[in-house]
């Protein structure tokens, strides 16, 4: 037999046998979760496979988060709340409140995932796992419901596609650029059902925060699972920012003998900054193809980008100026935990004087719900991770997608600009260390 992938080996271990890509597995999942909107669909699937006596497989791994419509936008979403309140104060599992945050940036921080876990979640996001060596993939609500009731689900063994990325990134290339990038030259389906395996020195140079980029958009081109090999940044990140301790199986990564589906190899100095253009993220392109297109409104936040890191850099950038008249710039943190930071740092102080409106920590308008909606023609650079049609708010609104720094540059000219224009001392702490440490 040939060596494995990460991903065959965290299969394997999860399912008790030796498996390859292709294979079947019944597998034991070690964390769950769902949402305010999925929460309540995965509750009833829940309740129609169990029988009286009904509980959780594992209450203390089964998480609930209210973010996606929090603070609620109306009264579904109030009932839906509440459902999700009810359900896990009857059977033990973990809820976090409105204003707690985005339920990925929620599982990060508060330690529920470590490197080598299986992770489900009724969420096509639940990718960003990948960014601490898990394999984290999201799954349908009746799937989470079931696997609330056995601890297990079956999965097909994904092949793997691996993107490398050598030598050192140039400033103000950023994890983002290198994700748009990879969906840009595969397709929005390059990767469907497969793991995409980040690797290479550029990539192991990331600091955490921006690892999660990386597997945070692995579903943007199909992917089943985004990884990066856990290291001794995984195990520093979660001891500051997760209050954990874990040691890291040095087996926990592919083997030199492994099958690849496909290698993709990058030199890190060939990279700019990238931006995908409406509306899908693979219509990216160099940031020089778009500078100068004006933009109504600018996005920061997300599970993608709104982590105390990405907000910093558009602070710095804004810090003594104005966000260009005319251009809204909405930044919604990506927890609690986030928004606290940016209070005690300064970092929330400086945006309200540039002129940016700040909210309180979710999705924000991400999914188009409320706190920042799009309007007919409106045009939004977002650090978000989709822009399809529609994505927030109306079908004729467009959306760009770019990282924070390129984020900052757009909101204090009101138009595409190149980060590179305006890099600060910030940006490379940015690139280099992860700043978000909230405990
Ligand atoms: C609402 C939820 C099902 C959805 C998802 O799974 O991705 C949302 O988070 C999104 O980003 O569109
Ligand atoms: S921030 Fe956006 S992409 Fe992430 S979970 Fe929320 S709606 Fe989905």
């Amino acid at each position: 037999m040939t060596g494995k992938t990460i991903t065959e080996k965290i299969l394997s271990d999860h399912s008790g046998e030796d498996v390859r890509a292709g294979d079947y597995v019944e597998a034991r999942v070690d964390e769950m979760i769902g949402h305010d909107v999925t929460g309540p669909l995965a509750i009833d699937a829940f309740e129609d496979v169990t029988g009286e006596d009904r509980e959780l497989a594992a209450p203390d791994s089964t998480v609930f988060t209210i973010d996606h419509h929090a603070p609620a936008d109306g009264v579904k979403a109030a009932n839906n709340h509440n459902i999700v309140r009810a359900f896990a104060e009857k059977y033990g599992a973990h809820q976090y409140e409105i204003n707690d945050g985005i339920c990925h940036q929620v599982m990060i921080e508060e330690g529920f995932v470590e490197p080598g876990d299986l992770v489900v979640g009724a969420d096509s996001h639940s990718t960003t796992y990948g960014g601490l060596g898990a394999f984290g993939t999201g799954v349908g609500s009746t799937d989470l419901g079931t696997t609330f009731a056995t601890g297990e689900l079956w999965f097909r063994v994904p092949e793997t596609i691996r993107f490398e990325v050598h030598g050192d990134l140039p400033k103000g290339v950023y994890a983002k650029d290198l994700i748009l990038k990879f969906i840009g030259d595969v397709g929005f389906d390059g990767a469907t059902y497969k793991t995409a395996e980040y690797a290479g020195s550029a990539i192991a140079d990331l600091p955490i925060h921006q690892r999660l980029v990386l597997a945070n958009m692995a579903i943007e081109m199909g992917g089943k699972a985004g990884i990066v090999e856990p290291d001794d940044r995984v195990v520093d990140y979660l001891e500051h920012q997760a209050d954990l301790e874990v040691s890291i199986d040095p087996d926990l990564a592919s083997d030199d003998d492994a099958t690849y589906e496909a290698v993709h190899s990058y030199e890190g100095a060939d990279l700019e900054p990238q931006v995908a253009k409406p509306s899908n993220p693979e219509n990216a392109v160099g940031v020089d193809d778009v500078v100068g297109i004006d933009v109504d409104q600018v996005f920061v936040g997300t599970c993608t980008n709104g982590r105390y890191e990405d907000i910093r850099v558009v602070a710095d950038a804004l810090e003594g100026e104005q966000v260009a008249p005319g251009t809204r710039l909405i930044v919604v943190p990506a927890s609690g935990a986030v928004y606290e930071k940016c209070l005690e740092t300064g970092v929330l102080e400086a945006l309200v004087a540039a002129g940016a409106t700040f909210q309180s920590a979710g999705c924000g308008p991400c999914a188009g719900y409320h706190q920042g909606v799009l309007g007919d023609d409106d045009v939004c650079l977002a650090t978000a991770n989709r822009n399809f049609p529609g994505r927030e708010g109306s079908m004729d609104s467009r959306v760009y997608l770019a990282s924070p720094a390129t984020a900052a540059a757009t909101a204090l000219y009101g138009e595409i600009t190149d980060p590179r224009e305006i890099e600060t001392e910030r940006y490379d702490d940015h690139a280099t260390a992860d700043l978000g440490v909230v405990r």
